[in-house]
């Protein structure tokens, strides 16, 4: 009998399931609508010139392939906190941020949800959005964490449901760990406005709760960095201690470079010390130490003041391609098609996704009779509609809707 024979087939992965069947559809109309990676307006992956630069940079400065240390390059780690809590952020002049580079922002969440198990205060319970971006909830329960989801999205406005997740954040046991996309939410695409951020931190702070924040995101959503960090920054002005999951793979188009970082608010310079030295007992014999070449890049990037800039039109750049098509969508549903369903959603949501609002029936019939494809949950991937597709996935909706 084989070591292995009693391995089980498991399921497919939602998303990427959606790009297999697309695959092998052969209509030259087929659109993939699944997976969240930014293509430009001929359909193809995009590189970033700034990003290109910067490995020029870096090819003619001959660097050396050594191991970075446990938390990575420390160049990187500088520059990605600068970005994410603002160049003037009290915890890092005061040298009390705690950062490891991580696998993207995966690898973030999981040495996140490792640090909690082993060393959060309290039970290990954390809770996520209702619905929230699917490989959160297999993280935080592989990493020992109790999962519960607290109300999130409204179906009846595809809006937030800011009243019902309040209640949930009251209701859950003090000291919860409560994970909370920092913008361009996964997979609905609404984001709290600023009232309402203050309104979910003011309960945090009443319950005691713990913040996880995930920023995947950051200047992607709305084109600026600093208005995507908004409610981040503002966490920790008002005194949360909180942790940041951070990544590069969108915001910087450098998904299969896998980049990014973990980081912990901490009191002062010696607790981050200990911190730090947790960190880098969960990262050894996890993996050792991070790849360079993507931290590189970053490092290069955000260290050169015309290479940021550069990047930070580039990123504003992607941003308002998505923002275009999400108004070229809706007018179309509204104007070419008549629709008579409501589709201010369409353009009130933000980010790389739409929640459409398309049941499992309508999802189907799509892919079946107009060769859309996207995920059962009527997430739409903004990046996979043109200006040459955009009225088509519009006649398709439409008619799989009226
Ligand atoms: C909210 C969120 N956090 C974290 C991540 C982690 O991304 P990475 O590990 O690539 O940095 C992602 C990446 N999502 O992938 C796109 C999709 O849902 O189709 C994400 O959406």
């Amino acid at each position: 009998l084989s070591t292995w024979n009693s391995v089980p087939q498991g399921p497919p992965d939602a998303i990427l399931g959606v790009s297999e069947a697309f695959k092998k559809n052969t209509s030259p109309k087929k659109m993939n609508l699944g997976v969240g990676a930014y293509r430009d307006d001929a359909g193809k992956p995009y590189v970033l010139t700034s990003v290109k630069k910067a490995e020029r940079i870096m090819i003619d400065n001959n660097m050396d392939k050594e191991y970075a240390g446990i938390t990575g390059v420390p160049s990187f780690t500088k520059a990605a906190a600068a970005l994410a809590y603002g160049d003037d952020s009290p915890a890092i002049k005061e040298n009390r941020l705690a950062i490891a580079q991580s696998i993207s922002g995966t690898g973030a969440l999981r040495m996140g949800a490792e640090f909690i198990n082993a060393w959060f205060p309290h039970a290990k319970n954390v809770i996520v959005p209702n619905p929230t971006w699917g490989n959160h909830i297999p993280i935080m329960k592989n990493a020992g964490l109790a999962l519960e989801k607290y109300t999130y999205f409204d179906k009846q406005t595809n809006g937030l449901n800011i009243d019902g997740m309040l209640e949930d954040l009251h209701k859950a046991p003090k000291n919860t760990v409560v994970l909370l996309h920092a913008c361009a939410h996964n997979p609905t695409g609404v984001d709290p406005t600023k009232e309402q951020w203050d309104q979910i931190s003011k309960v945090i702070k009443e319950r005691e709760h713990f913040s996880f924040f995930d920023m995947a995101y950051q200047g992607f959503a709305s084109g600026d960095c600093t208005r995507d960090a908004y409610a981040l920054r503002k966490f920790v002005d008002e005194g949360h201690q909180v942790v940041l999951a951070q990544s590069f793979a969108k915001n910087m188009g450098l998904y299969g470079e896998r980049v990014g970082s973990f980081s912990i608010v901490c009191a002062d310079e010696q607790e981050k010390a200990r911190v730090d030295s947790q960190l880098k007992i969960i990262i050894r014999p996890m993996y050792s130490n991070p790849p360079i070449h993507g931290a590189h890049i970053v490092s290069t990037v955000l260290n050169s003041p015309e290479l940021k800039k550069e990047w930070l039109g580039e990123v504003k750049t992607m941003a308002d391609r998505i923002i275009t098509m999400r108004h070229q969508l809706r007018n179309h549903l509204e104007n070419d098609f008549n629709s008579k369903k409501s589709w201010n959603h369409i353009t009130d949501q933000i980010g790389m996704f739409c929640f459409s609002g398309m049941t499992p029936e309508q999802v189907t019939s799509i892919k079946n009779d107009w060769h859309v494809y996207l995920t059962q949950d009527g997430r739409i991937s903004m990046a996979g509609i043109s200006s040459a597709n955009v009225k088509y996935l519009a006649e398709a909706i439409h008619n799989v809707t009226k």
